[in-house]
């Protein structure tokens, strides 16, 4: 089948620069995607968007261009809960990636053994408007229940001006609870400011539930952006990402989210994202929490 991108997509950077930062031994990008390609993995009906193709094979080549050890693969919304290209890409990655799937109630417990065998340790559950349509609470509550006995966790993705409302829905997850990219603050506010607090409580206040402290190049309002060498890009995002790193450095965990869907103004050099982690983990101690102990503890446990 042929594709046609949306509009305005930006491809990912074809040529990411060496990071200066050298990465901990075993570190894990613990949030990148996959994209078809299309003509093997269709997109899905549903999807709100149509990417470029990004497949296993230039995700492996990232991984080692950047000196990573491991990925955590996380299913993207444009494969809807098809979740084949991410389940192969695991398959073909000789143990070096694992996976959050994306799942509906009708799954089978065959099926939930399957994605497990193949190294799938969470599902994602997405609550930004722009990127899937509703799913019924009750639904989500009864796939949270059926991977909880798998020592699964959930994924969960919002708007900072959601949490409020989503509050309650989220402590009643009997799983850990991983929040994607800091669960979007408006970095405009302030980092002390009632809605950054509010999810600085929402950790505190939940023992189980841990944060991505990624997608600077997302978040940032006033850059500088990741491209032509720049080594203190996305100031602004700085100060929040650190205090998470900082207040619980023992659930935090950071990623690429290569081939980083939907970005609309620029495409960020990989090698100088990852020069932005030791601006929000500034120790040798907290950097081999963030990238190594962590994503260990969470997806290879056995390894632990
Ligand atoms: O902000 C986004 O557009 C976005 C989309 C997806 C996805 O489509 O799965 O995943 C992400 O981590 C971020």
């Amino acid at each position: 089948m042929q594709f046609e991108k949306t509009p305005g997509w930006l491809d990912w950077h074809a040529a990411p620069s060496k990071p200066r930062f050298r990465l901990p031994a075993g570190a894990v990008d613990a949030h990148c995607h996959v994209f078809g390609p299309g003509a093997e993995f269709p997109y899905a009906p549903e999807r709100k968007y149509t990417p470029c193709d990004a497949g296993k094979a230039e995700l492996f080549a990232l991984r080692d261009q950047l000196g990573f050890a491991r990925n955590v693969i996380v299913q993207a919304t444009c494969h809807g809960a098809d979740n084949r290209a991410m389940v192969d890409a695991l398959i073909h990655s000789g143990g070096k990636a694992r996976g959050v799937a994306t799942v509906r109630r009708s799954i089978t417990d065959q099926e939930l053994q399957d994605l497990h065998a193949a190294g799938v340790r969470g599902v994602r559950f997405n609550f930004v408007k722009r990127l899937v349509d509703f799913t019924p609470r009750d639904e989500l509550l009864e796939i949270a229940a059926r991977i909880a006995p798998l020592g699964w966790h959930v994924v969960i993705y919002f708007e900072a001006a959601d949490l409020p409302e989503l509050w309650d829905f989220f402590t009643a997850l009997p799983t850990p609870v991983v929040v994607d990219h800091m669960g979007r603050p408006d970095v405009a506010k302030p980092v002390d400011g009632p809605e950054f607090e509010l999810f600085v409580k929402f950790m505190r206040d939940n023992p189980n539930v841990w944060s991505k402290v990624s997608c600077p190049e997302r978040l940032s309002l006033t850059g500088p952006k990741a491209l032509d060498g720049e080594q203190n890009a996305y100031r602004d995002v700085v100060p929040f990402a650190r205090r998470i790193v900082e207040t619980f450095p023992e659930r935090v965990l950071w990623g690429t989210d290569w081939p980083h869907p939907n970005l609309k103004d620029h495409m960020p050099d990989d090698g100088l994202l990852v020069d932005f982690i030791p601006h929000i983990a500034p120790t040798a101690e907290l950097q081999k929490k963030l990238l190594v102990d962590n994503p260990m503890r969470l997806y290879w446990p056995e390894e632990c």
